[in-house]
């Protein structure tokens, strides 16, 4: 009996052993593999899923990815967003290896992160949301409208937007004593510019008005709720605030309706605008896939420009030592050829370096393996998202006054510095209306510098759905002696 219960405890004391050395080699071999994993890919962002998710999906989205690269300092991390199986998702603020992925032909938009873009553009598909083909057609199409000779002829409507808005807008409200709202009245210029270079229609203030109230709701929804909250895609039509969304959506399609019906009527259409392009180009099945096109055009071709603008400008207000430089030294003359300007090309640069306005980036699915410059592994299949309010904000290329306005340093700009800008992205998918805004942005903001002193009433607050924006920030205006 006693030899029965010696032999049961032994047998029990043998097997817990033998579990104890079981799990301890589990346990070790499973640390070996992570160790392993972790050692072979881009470090791991510390932080949770939620508050990842939570970040990505709000306004503090480029802010998010900046401080955790300058926290992490590094460049290229991953984020904690990857289900078992799923993609890696890596966030990529090395301009050198963002250049070379945006640039990887096998490389292509995650498409299911761009489909958000068609609730926007209700339902039908655009050139922003696609690859292939279908992207290929419809870019192919409209290329020819930002030649210079077009762009000459957009910008000379924008400057002269530009000076009625002097005339009619600023100087009485400088008369009146009052400042004034610098993103909001830079949108309303160039969307106004936009559409009567791009689709030759005159949008009225009513449409303007519209546009920006829908614009906002429908991207607030489809761009953030939706994208991050998926379960709204079948059962949004529950939600009133889905619902408002998809009929902003409406709205903002009824424009490019109005826009197609407008340009029917024109007698003598100018050849080689947008609109005459998306007109002629018969890869269009109908024109309700030709609103989506003008949409996005409409969309992406007025609030990044504006939003550039106001917030170099705001800049300048902030800086009035900067501003009276710069103000120095354009001449009349120079009105005519801004861009030759070192101090306006320079300035412009640093407005755009600080405030990337598409700060949010942009995403690539990675069609074969990328290696960082640490030798980290980002393999083909990964979501990779090109952050370039990190590359422009990186202190090891931009020194430590990174996060100061401070033109001049482009005058002598390293090759790094030259490398990390890189705000129209890079690649068959890169900006194509950036001579546009190129030419907009330096004939703009020397007119108005170069006649005003501006000074900040309101600094406001930043935004950001899609763009990055300065909301409320009230400048006053004051004529300069010699204007
Ligand atoms: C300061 C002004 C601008 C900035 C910073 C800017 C930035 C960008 C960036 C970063 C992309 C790539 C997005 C991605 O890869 O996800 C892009 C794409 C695009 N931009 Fe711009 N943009 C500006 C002005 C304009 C203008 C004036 C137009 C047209 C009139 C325009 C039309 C487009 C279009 C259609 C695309 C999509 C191109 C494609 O997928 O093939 N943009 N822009």
């Amino acid at each position: 009996m006693i030899m029965f219960e010696l032999m049961d405890d032994t047998w029990t004391l043998g097997l817990s052993v033998a579990a104890l050395v079981v799990m301890l080699g589990l346990y070790r071999s499973i640390s070996a593999h992570r160790d392993k994993r972790n050692k072979l890919y881009p470090p791991m962002a510390p932080t949770g899923f939620w508050q990842t998710i939570n970040a990505m999906a709000g306004d503090d989205n480029p802010w998010f990815l900046l401080r955790t690269s300058l926290r992490m300092g590094v460049q290229v991390f991953r984020l904690p967003v990857q289900f078992l199986g799923g993609p890696l998702f890596a966030v990529v603020g090395d301009a050198k290896l963002a250049r070379i992925i945006l640039n990887d032909k096998e490389t292509n938009k995650p498409i299911a992160m761009y489909r958000s873009f068609d609730y926007l553009t209700n339902g039908a598909q655009s050139l922003f949301s696609n690859n292939g083909p279908f992207w290929h057609v419809r870019r192919k199409g409209v290329a020819p409208a930002f030649s210079s000779n077009h762009v000459q002829r957009m910008n000379a409507v924008a400057v002269a937007k530009c000076d009625k808005w002097i005339e009619e807008r600023l100087k009485p409200l400088i008369d009146e004593g009052k400042s004034f709202d610098v993103g909001d009245e830079m949108i309303d210029l160039l969307l106004t510019a936009i559409c009567e270079t791009a689709f030759e229609y005159t949008i009225s203030p009513m449409e303007v008005k519209m546009f920006k109230h829908e614009l906002e709701i429908a991207l607030r929804e489809f761009l953030f709720r939706t994208h991050f909250q998926p379960w709204r895609k079948v059962l949004g039509r529950l939600l009133p605030a889905h619902r408002r969304a998809r009929l902003a959506a409406e709205r903002i399609q009824g424009l490019g309706f109005r826009i197609i019906e407008a340009y029917k009527k024109l007698e003598n259409p100018t050849q080689g605008t947008i609109i005459n392009l998306i007109m002629c180009n018969q890869a269009y099945k109908n024109d309700a896939e030709r609103t989506a096109d003008i949409a996005i055009l409409l969309v992406a071709g007025h609030d990044t420009t504006a939003y550039t603008l106001a917030w170099t400008l705001k800049e300048l207000a902030q800086n009035p030592i900067k501003q009276a430089e710069l103000r120095r030294s354009i001449r009349e003359d120079d009105l005519q050829a801004p861009h030759q300007l070192e101090t306006v090309r320079s300035t412009i640069r640093e407005g755009i370096r600080l405030h990337p306005v598409s700060g949010a980036g942009s995403a690539r699915l990675t069609g074969k393996d990328f290696v960082t410059k640490d030798g980290k592994l980002i393999p083909a299949g990964s979501i990779t998202i090109m952050s370039y309010m990190i590359m422009l904000r990186d202190p090891s290329v931009f020194g430590k006054d990174y996060d100061q306005f401070n033109p001049s340093r482009w005058e002598k700009a390293t090759p790094e510095m030259n490398q990390a800008f890189l705000p129209f992205s890079a690649g068959r998918q890169n900006c194509v209306g950036q001579p546009l805004a190129n030419a907009e942005l330096h004939c703009i903001l020397p007119r108005i510098i170069s006649q005003f002193e501006l000074t900040v009433d309101e600094p406001g607050h930043c935004e950001c759905f899609l763009t990055i924006k300065p909301v409320n920030t009230m400048l006053r205006a004051k004529p300069c002696a010699q204007s």
